[in-house]
């Protein structure tokens, strides 16, 4: 939260996410006394993209945190597309791993589409297989895409009932603008995708009472884009060389979202900050679904959570 009025309330998703990670670990410790089934996810990394080879340490250490099982297969660079899926086969056979994520993005030799397809539906605890998009789509229980899923969480928790609000959805990808336009219809907004083509895109901006920004273009969402008061979601995680000339040079980044904050944090009334703001939710949210997935498989109804 800021003090000052004349600037936004900061939607702090780094707060929010570790006291998620808290109440999945309370949950799934209860489903292990209560049924003896210990959650389980699998990370599987291919290659050695630096940025990636961060997140699934994260994943791993957070899932370990929440005493939850954690197994990550790192695979060479050069794995055949073959031999990822027959790990992907064993996992989805294997009882004891609950959730199972491949870290993208993957190597230009594999085709990602059918590593994603090969997941069973069930394990999917990023979302992103079509069955559970399907599932999404028309409103039937299934694994939600971990990025909307917290961007709802916060949206939830600030706002309280989402009806009739006018909800903007910048980006159209499948992992996250689509899935985030279709959590918020079933929250009854009245939502508007944008994307590239989008005519006057400033003067759409303006008719959201609630803004998502997933665009994966730096600071592209100015201040005179915003409605006054407005909640503005920037899931843009941009690196762009830092502002001190002399560390720009020495080739150091900085972390930036879609929205140029300096100036949004003036208009609207509540706005998530990067870094800190939904990145955290992505790796909470992950838990969650791999206690919701343990749950199904063992015919238990999970505990509400994000609540
Ligand atoms: N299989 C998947 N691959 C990828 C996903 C995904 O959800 N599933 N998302 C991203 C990477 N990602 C998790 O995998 C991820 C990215 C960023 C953050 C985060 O917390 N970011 C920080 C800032 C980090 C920084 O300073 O560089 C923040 O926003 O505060 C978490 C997870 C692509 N691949």
């Amino acid at each position: 939260m800021t003090a000052d009025p004349a600037r936004a309330t900061l939607i702090d998703g780094k707060a929010f996410a570790a006291a998620l990670v808290d109440q999945v670990a309370a949950a799934a410790a209860r489903l292990e006394a209560d049924r003896g089934v210990k959650p389980g996810l699998a990370v599987v990394i291919v290659g050695e993209d630096p940025a990636s080879q961060i997140y699934v340490r994260n994943k791993g250490e957070t899932t370990q945190r929440a005493g939850m099982r954690s197994d990550t297969h790192r695979l060479p660079e050069t794995t055949p597309q073959g031999d990822l899926l027959a790990l992907i086969g064993e996992l989805n056979a294997d009882a004891g791993i609950h959730g199972i994520l491949v870290q993208l993005p993957l190597p230009a030799h594999i085709d990602s589409a059918a590593v994603l397809a090969a997941i069973d539906p069930d394990k999917d605890v990023d979302g992103f297989h079509v069955v559970n998009a399907g599932r999404l789509a028309v409103g039937l229980p299934g694994l939600v895409p971990c990025t909307p899923l917290g961007c709802l969480m916060l949206l939830k928790h600030e706002l309280g009932d989402l009806t009739g609000l006018n909800a903007v959805v910048v980006g159209r990808s499948n992992i996250v603008g689509k899935p985030m336009a279709q959590l918020l219809l079933g929250q009854s907004c009245t939502v508007t995708i944008a994307h590239s083509r989008t005519r006057d895109l400033p003067a759409l901006c303006r008719t959201a009472d609630i803004l998502v920004a997933a665009v994966g273009r730096p600071e592209m969402v100015r201040g005179d884009w915003i409605k006054p008061g407005a909640t503005v979601i920037d899931v843009g995680i941009n690196r762009v060389p830092s502002r001190d000339p002399e560390r720009a040079a020495a080739g150091k980044t900085r972390v930036v979202g879609d929205v140029a904050f300096d100036e949004a944090a003036l208009v609207a009334g509540r706005i998530t900050p990067v870094p800190g703001g939904v990145g955290p939710m992505t790796i909470a949210c992950l838990l969650a679904n791999t206690y919701t997935a343990a749950c199904r498989a063992a015919g238990v109804e999970p505990e509400p959570l994000g609540a």
